[in-house]
């Protein structure tokens, strides 16, 4: 090529000289046309040269009137001014998988320029294996500069992710370029030459480096938020989901050009043939995550044995991309980020099969598959530029994406956490009244004990006891026996605030522990209870069962931790004993020993 642009120049023939034809020609031309009725030959002459005014440059891609020459070998250089060059338009622009050369032709003008215009020409994506730039300002000689991502990072003239070739053309003159792009190996190819004034390049390059910042932080957040997840519960899903964060934020750093930029420079090697082993590491990494996150092995066996076959095929396709073969992978990878949509189907499918959680997922690939999608229609449609732009849907496509798995991982943990706390509450419970069983005293115990070293208000224990009970169920039926200790626990309910806690001790016998300040309120309230359980009878089966209780009630908890709960038991229970020898039917408190010894313990006697 050298060579063809050598000769080019040797012989004079440079860029400006191609596009002026001979007018002399042209007038005789016209008048031979005029004078003689028959179809003129098609011309050779060079046609003139498209020109962009750039003497009010801020930044624009390189469309019509540039034009494109897409030739299906190579073409040279000297054979470009009787090239067919068509409008180079955004419909144009995207060339989908290819392995043809390409060429753009233009002339900048800064005709009306009073100063120098600097710019840089750049390529918006960062895998394109050829970018020659020929250049030549004022029809001087052509100067040629060749950009490829072949070379290692630091022979580019700019410190850039993507191609970019800077230049000056001058004041009142213009710039001639002819931009031959292609790939060694068919990839896709976008025609994206975009046009910077320098000084606006480098403010551009910083605000880009802050946004995708900002993509890479968000990542790195919900990274460390899996690894810590994986640490902490020591489940695979966050390991899983912590990998697909991981190969994702590597498939956009080499997309975007920063990987080669700053992580691996002189990796040549991996800059180009990395791509698609990361596509496919994607693929593989979201569908263990799925796996695990939806249980596909229990809950769709054949749907999860479709999703390993997938998952060794990627596999496979890594395999033989090391190996060297090409256009397989390349298309497998494609197809393999492309039907990850399909995993929104999936969420879909456990959602309804009482995954609640699956929501946030199937929305996750349904989000991504949104910014997908906006990629492939700009791609085919021209209806957006394409170039980085489109890319950019599907890469905040990717992070809206990331932080709904994420939403779907808490809310899994959520249902988890509801789901154990169901668990202890229905161990805890009495399932006859509702009521706490003899656990949930022993944990009401140990929170209690907390609230009265805070509080300083003591807690008292009432043990309450049903009279004759076993006359009851004799005489009505165990039926009915749970019908009265079904109405009594109602009316503890009743009687208590929300506070106390209410307890089905064993049997017959129930307990209550109260928070008050002295022991007179707490036999207030246990006497309330006797009067209204010796007032209002049970109905069962059209039989009025009239009933009574006896309780004991002693001091639980206090501030200086005497008693401690076993001795609280024996006092409260000894209490009742007290009552149920004293003829039942009363609430008796327990006294200390001198005041006993002083003084029946009997109180609140049975009305
Ligand atoms: N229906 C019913 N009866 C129960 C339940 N749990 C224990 N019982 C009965 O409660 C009765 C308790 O009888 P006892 O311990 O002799 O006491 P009591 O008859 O109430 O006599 P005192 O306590 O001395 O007044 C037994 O007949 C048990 O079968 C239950 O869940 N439902």
């Amino acid at each position: 090529m050298i060579g063809s642009a050598g000769r080019l120049i040797e012989a004079g023939v440079t860029p400006a000289r191609w596009s002026a034809p001979g007018a002399a020609l042209r007038g005789f031309l016209l008048i031979v046309a005029l004078l003689h009725p028959l179809p003129v030959p098609a011309q050779d002459a060079p046609a003139p040269l498209p020109t962009i005014p750039i003497d009010d440059l801020t930044s624009r891609t390189l469309r019509a009137p540039a034009e494109l020459q897409v030739a299906p070998g190579s073409t040279a250089l000297d054979q470009l001014p009787t090239a067919d060059f068509r409008p180079l338009t955004s419909g144009q622009a995207n060339r989908g998988i290819t392995g043809q050369d390409h060429w753009v032709r233009v002339r900048l003008s800064n005709a009306n320029g009073t100063e120098p215009q600097s710019w840089v020409l750049h390529h918006e994506t960062s895998y394109l294996d050829r970018l020659t730039i020929h250049y030549a300002d004022n029809g001087g000689p052509l100067q040629r500069v060749s950009l490829s991502d072949r070379a290692p990072f630091e022979a580019r003239p700019v410190n850039y992710r993507t191609l970019a070739l800077p230049h000056t053309t001058p004041a009142g003159g213009h710039t001639d370029l002819y931009v031959h792009l292609g790939f060694d190996k068919a990839d896709s190819l976008t025609l994206n030459l975009r046009l910077t004034r320098a000084d606006l390049f480098h403010d551009a390059s910083r605000r880009e480096n802050l946004v995708y910042g900002a993509y890479f932080g968000a990542m790195g957040m919900f990274l460390l938020i899996a690894f810590i997840g994986s640490v902490i519960l020591r489940e695979s899903v966050y390991l899983h989901y912590a990998a697909f964060l991981g190969v994702s934020m590597a498939m956009w750093a080499m997309l975007n050009g920063f990987a080669y930029q700053y992580l691996w420079p002189d990796s040549v090697y991996w800059h180009n043939e990395g791509f698609h082993i990361v596509f496919l590491l994607m693929a593989i990494t979201a569908l263990q995550f799925s796996r695990g996150f939806l249980k596909t092995p229990r809950y769709f066996p054949r749907v999860n044995r479709a999703l390993v076959a997938a998952q060794w095929v990627f596999a496979a396709g890594i395999v033989l991309r090391l190996a060297g073969v090409y256009v397989p992978v390349l298309v497998l990878s494609y197809l393999g980020l492309t039907q990850l949509v399909l995993l929104s189907v999936l969420g879909l499918m456990a959602y309804r099969r009482g995954m609640r959680y699956a929501r946030w997922y199937s929305v996750a690939w349904l989000v991504y598959g949104v910014g997908l999608a906006f990629s492939v229609i700009s791609a085919g449609s021209g209806f957006l530029e394409w170039g980085m732009k489109p890319l950019d849907f599907a890469q905040a496509g990717g992070v809206l994406e990331s932080a709904c798995l994420l939403i779907a991982l808490g809310e899994r943990l959520v249902g988890w956490d509801r789901a154990r706390r169901r668990a202890i509450a229905i161990a805890n419970q009495d399932p006859l009244t509702g009521l706490g069983n003899r656990r949930a005293l022993e944990e009401a115990f140990d929170r209690l004990e907390e609230r009265v070293q805070t509080t300083g208000v003591p807690v008292f224990l009432a043990f309450i006891d049903l009279d004759h009970f076993k006359a009851i169920n004799d005489e009505h039926g165990h039926d009915a026996g749970d019908a009265v200790l079904i109405h009594l626990a109602r009316i503890l309910r009743n009687a208590c605030r929300p506070e106390d806690i209410c307890i089905r001790y064993g049997g017959e016998e129930l307990a209550l522990l109260l928070q008050v300040p002295h022991q007179e309120q707490a036999m207030e309230v246990t006497e309330r209870i006797r009067q209204r359980f010796a007032r209002e009878s049970t109905r069962f089966e059209g039989t009025e069962i009239r009933h009574t209780l006896t309780a004991g009630i002693a001091l639980a908890l206090a501030r200086d931790r005497e008693p401690d709960r076993a001795e609280a038991i024996r006092r409260a229970d000894r209490a009742l004993y007290e009552g149920k020898r004293c003829g039942r039917n009363r609430c008796t408190a327990h006294l200390p020993e001198e005041q006993a010894d002083a003084a029946p313990s009997l109180q609140g006697e049975g009305t």
